[in-house]
């Protein structure tokens, strides 16, 4: 269980040239990830992620700011201490980053090699780590024998094998599949809530943050443009950034050219109703139309679930008179967060 802090952290790379200017890869982020959350930092390419990345586990050094891996403030040690403490960090890796010529037992078994630890105890401990990811009977293939969501697993094992207090994910599921994608999230769920191991993750797929994390930064241009509770960041986004990434997730208003293409087809009042986390009884809304005699079908939208929370958001039509429609509408922004879309 191990606190990770980032305070007021900057990165500048020297310019490249006479005429270029620096660049400021990462801009004053502060990020607490407190032991036993998993943290997901999303941006689009060129946001600062994999240099923030490189940042907690030492490989680079800060320009600005503090960076605490539990109590050891990586930003002010020598390198051979910030070694120890990359000892403590176990990293994943897009592309997986494996020994081809070894096969998968000696890939897990490595980082134990290099903690000098005896060859009994080793080889327990890779049994032990096959076991857990699911692939006892590979120990003896060779990397290349797999597929990918397997590589990723011995990765993961491999990752472990020094008991770290902090897993860094580095883009981990974007060369899977989905289905294989989801199995590798859910492997690392179990590492988070059996080994209370912290997971600092970096992604620019907003499934992954929805699938697995309980807190996120969303960071644009190297700063942290926002930051919470998955649920609150993206139920009720601020920037543009978030927007645009909570649009490819969760249900959304109908876009300009849509809503266009919805009016065509239907001559009713459209409405917008947001449902937050079962704050709003849905029958108590549907009875409410009915009861002020208007009819209703949902044409947008749906119910969709984000950080282990429900969120909504259904495009109505209304069908009926005038004055019913504006009696329902009235009493619905008594029941929910409602926009009529003009
Ligand atoms: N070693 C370096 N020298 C100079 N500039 C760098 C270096 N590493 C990264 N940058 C620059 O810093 C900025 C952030 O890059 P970074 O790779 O951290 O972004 P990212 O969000 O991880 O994007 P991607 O997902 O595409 O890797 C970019 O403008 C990049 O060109």
């Amino acid at each position: 269980m191990t606190r990770v802090q980032l305070i007021g952290v900057g990165k500048e790379y020297p310019a490249r040239g006479k005429q270029a200017a620096p660049v400021v890869a990462v801009d004053d982020v502060s990020i607490d990830v407190a032991s036993g959350e998993i943290h997901a930092v999303i941006g689009y390419s060129g946001a600062g992620k994999s240099t923030l990345l490189r940042l907690v586990n030492g490989l680079e050094r800060a320009t600005s700011g503090r960076i605490l891996v539990g109590t050891d403030e990586i930003t002010n040690l020598p390198e051979s201490r910030v070694r120890v403490v990359r000892g403590g960090i176990g990293m994943i890796f897009q592309q997986f980053n494996l020994f081809h010529s070894k096969r998968v037992a000696a890939n897990v078994e490595y980082p134990l090699i290099v903690a000098k630890v005896p060859p009994t105890e080793r080889k327990r401990r890779v049994a032990e780590l096959l076991d857990f990811v699911g692939l006892s009977d590979k120990a003896t293939a060779f990397t290349d024998q797999l597929s990918g969501g397997q590589k990723q697993r011995v990765g993961i094992a491999r990752a472990l094998a020094t008991n770290p207090g902090v897993l860094l994910a580095d883009e981990a599921t974007s060369a899977l599949d989905p289905e294989t994608s989801q199995e590798v999230l859910a492997l690392l769920k179990r590492v988070n809530s059996e080994f209370g191991i912290t997971i600092m993750l970096i992604t620019h797929e907003m499934e992954v943050v929805r699938e697995i994390a309980d807190r996120v930064t969303v960071m644009d241009a190297g700063r942290a443009v926002e930051q919470g509770d998955v649920f609150d960041v993206f139920s009720n986004p601020k920037t543009e950034t978030t927007k645009r990434f909570v649009a490819t997730a969760l249900p959304t208003e109908p876009n300009a050219a849509h809503l266009e293409e919805l009016r065509r087809r239907h001559r009713g009042k459209l409405v917008t109703l947001t449902f937050r986390d079962g704050d709003v009884d849905q029958p108590v809304v549907f009875q409410t139309i009915a009861d002020r005699g208007v009819g209703v079908s949902i044409v947008h939208g749906g119910v969709t679930d984000v950080g282990g929370r429900s969120f909504g958001r259904l495009t109505l039509e209304l069908i009926g008179d005038d004055l019913k429609i504006e009696h329902a509408v009235a009493a619905l922004a008594q029941h929910a967060e409602l926009e009529v879309l003009a």
